[in-house]
Order: C-alpha cells, then structure tokens, then sequence
C-alpha cells in the first residue's frame, strides 16, 4: 500500500498556494494524526503527514452505503488512477466494504475508463469549464475538438440533450474561439444555436441573466459580420459535406437576412430585459445601448425602425409576433441549422 501511495497524485504545492481553509485544516489534521500516533512533531514528519493527506483529498472517494449515506473514505490506488469526465463511461459504487467500477456502456479496448467527480447532471468540472482563453492556439483546438468528442452523447440525434453540460460550455467556447478568429459567421452560427436551443430549455425565465448575454453575443457577432457575398454561395444547403460548401452555405444564409434588423431587434431584447436580470448598472445593458445608438444612426433604415419599435411596444400583436417570427427568429434558426456541421467539421 505505501509503494502504491507513493505513485498517486497529491498536488500538495497546489493546496499550498490555494492557502485557503482547507490547507489550514490539513495542518491541523497533520499534526493530530502525528501526536495521536505517538511520533515526534518536526518540519519533515508534518510534510509527510500532510503529504499523505493531500493524496487522500486528490484520491479517496466518499464511501456511500445506501441506508446511512456517507460512511466514509475510500482509498485503493488502482481506483485512483481513474480520471474525470463530464460525460463519464464508467461510475463506482459501494457494496458493502467494496467498491465496484461499473462501466455505463461497452468500453472499448485502449479507451479510457472515466468517471465523474461530481455529484449533478447539471455541475461542470473546472476541467469541462477553464476557460481556454490563456492557452496557445493549436491547443485550444485539441481541447475544444476533445470536449466536443466528449459530448457526443449528448447530441446522439435520437435522444438529443444540449442542454446537458459540458455541451453549452463547449459550444461557448467554440463561439469565442470563433469570434477571436475573425471568422464571426461560424462564432453566430454556434450563438444562434445556444440562444434559441440550448439557453431557454437551461432557463425558462426570458430575463435569465444567461439567456441576455447570450442575445448579446449574437448582436455583437451579427455587428461584426459584414453583409455576405452572396455570389460566394454554392447554391447548395442541404447534406453540406466539405468545408468550402459548409462555408458557402452559411454565407448564403446571412446573405439572406437582414443583419442590421435582426441586431437591432435583439439588441432592444436585451435593453427590455437587463434590469430584471441584473440592475440598470449591468455592463451588458450599457454595451447593448452603446450598440443599439450605432445601428439608430445608419441611414435609410426608417421602415425597419418603425417595425422594430412597433414590436417593442407590442410584442404580443398579430403583425409584431410575425414580424418577429419571419425576420427574426427565422433567420436565426436558419443559421443554428449550421452549428452542429460547424463543429464537427472544425472540430472533429
Ligand atoms: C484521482 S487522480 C486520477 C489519476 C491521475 N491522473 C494520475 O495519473 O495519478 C485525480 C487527478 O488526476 C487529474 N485528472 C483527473 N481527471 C482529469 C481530467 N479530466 N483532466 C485533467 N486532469 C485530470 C487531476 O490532476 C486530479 O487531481
């Protein structure tokens, strides 16, 4: 047992420089654990106590028992060696005094057995989430293109499930990484699918402070993508193989919309709804203004305007619920259509 602890992971710098209550605490446990021992307190046997402890917190896992719910620690060595995954393929379970690793599915030869750390569907890991912004180029694809793979359950068309995590923080990232790339219409594409099937179905609430960023998020990606060229089109739009007909077909999809109509609409949804999902100060409503003033200023657009505001005064009329049905949400589907070829073409 103590040649195999000696191989497990125990972070003991990180936990040190967390410096937070939980190393406080592993110092105290440290030194109780080595007086009720009977051995001598000094600067080597604290470290190996708190050693062995921090491998504990990295390794062990909680035992359960089904009557009396947490019993205890549990610490086998080859068990610690399985890592965590969002969507996990195997899951561990306590009988009696053993732990049984069951796998979810048939788990291939050379295929990593994971399990998750966490407790709810809903939970993310810091693994799942960290954001990928600090890191180089290339290894923000592997890891997006990784966390994407990783999701493949969750977008089996049979039993689609997008509002699971890790698969709207995957596709954020995939819609920033897209955005810092200058390719805006992929960034929307993905936005457009976040904000009309991923975000209503995780909050109900149209005020849900998520579900305003991510009106945001599309307005400002739809600011930045200049009217499409659409004699770049293929012509195709159905069954998009290649890269180029996939880039082609997004491209007539915006070519088609009015951009500055469908920001606009969307930028006066955040507007509405700001103060109830934060307050009059939130950074969001004031970007979204700043936005809103600039569009307002183009010339020519005084019939579009007029629809605009009608619809904001009286969202629930027959005329205004079409028009934002036909010039707004349509178009926005239409690109949320691509998201998913997007991805697995850039990304898999
Ligand atoms: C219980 S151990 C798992 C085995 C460990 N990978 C090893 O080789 O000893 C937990 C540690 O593994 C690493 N780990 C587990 N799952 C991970 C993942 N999905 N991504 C990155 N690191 C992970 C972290 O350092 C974590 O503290």
């Amino acid at each position: 047992m103590g040649a195999a602890m000696a191989g497990v992971q125990g972070h003991v710098d990180r936990f040190r420089a967390d410096a937070g209550k939980l190393w406080a605490d592993m110092e105290l446990q440290a030194m109780a654990a080595l007086h009720y021992l009977g051995r001598e307190t000094n600067a080597r046997s604290l470290a190996e106590a708190i050693e062995i402890l921090c491998k504990l917190q990295v390794n062990s896992f909680n035992r359960l028992d089904e009557d009396v719910e947490q019993t205890g620690l549990f610490m086998n060595p080859a068990l610690a060696m399985v890592n965590h995954s969002c969507i996990p393929n195997a899951f561990v379970q306590f009988v009696g005094r053993k732990a049984v690793l069951h796998a979810y599915q048939e788990i291939k030869k050379d295929e990593e057995i994971e399990i998750s750390y966490i407790a709810t569907v809903d939970e993310i890991h810091p693994w799942c989430s960290a954001p990928l912004s600090g890191v180089s180029e290339p290894d923000r694809q592997k890891q997006i293109r990784r966390r994407w793979a990783a999701c493949k359950p969750l977008r089996d068309p049979r039993s689609p499930a997008y509002a699971i995590e890790p698969l709207p923080r995957v596709l954020t990232e995939a819609s920033m990484f897209f955005g810092e790339q200058g390719n805006f219409a992929y960034g929307l594409c993905i936005s457009a699918f976040l904000a009309t099937r991923v975000d209503p179905y995780k909050a109900a609430a149209p005020f849900a402070p998520q579900r305003v960023k991510g009106l945001l998020m599309v307005a400002k990606l739809l600011a930045n993508t200049a009217p499409a060229d659409t004699g770049a089109s293929t012509g195709e739009s159905k069954a998009v193989t290649s890269a180029k007909s996939l880039r082609g077909a997004v491209e007539k999809a915006l070519g088609k919309m009015d951009q500055a109509t469908v920001c606009q609409t969307l930028l006066e949804l955040v507007v509405y709804y700001a103060p109830a999902a934060h307050s009059e100060e939130w950074s969001v409503l004031r970007e979204a203004k700043d936005l809103l003033a600039d569009i307002e200023a183009l010339p020519s657009r005084e019939t579009e305007d007029a629809l605009i505001k009608a619809f904001v005064r009286n969202p629930n009329g027959d005329g205004e619920r079409r028009f934002f049905e036909q010039a707004i949400l349509s178009p926005l589907r239409e690109l949320s259509d691509y998201c998913l070829d997007i991805m697995d073409s850039e990304f898999s």
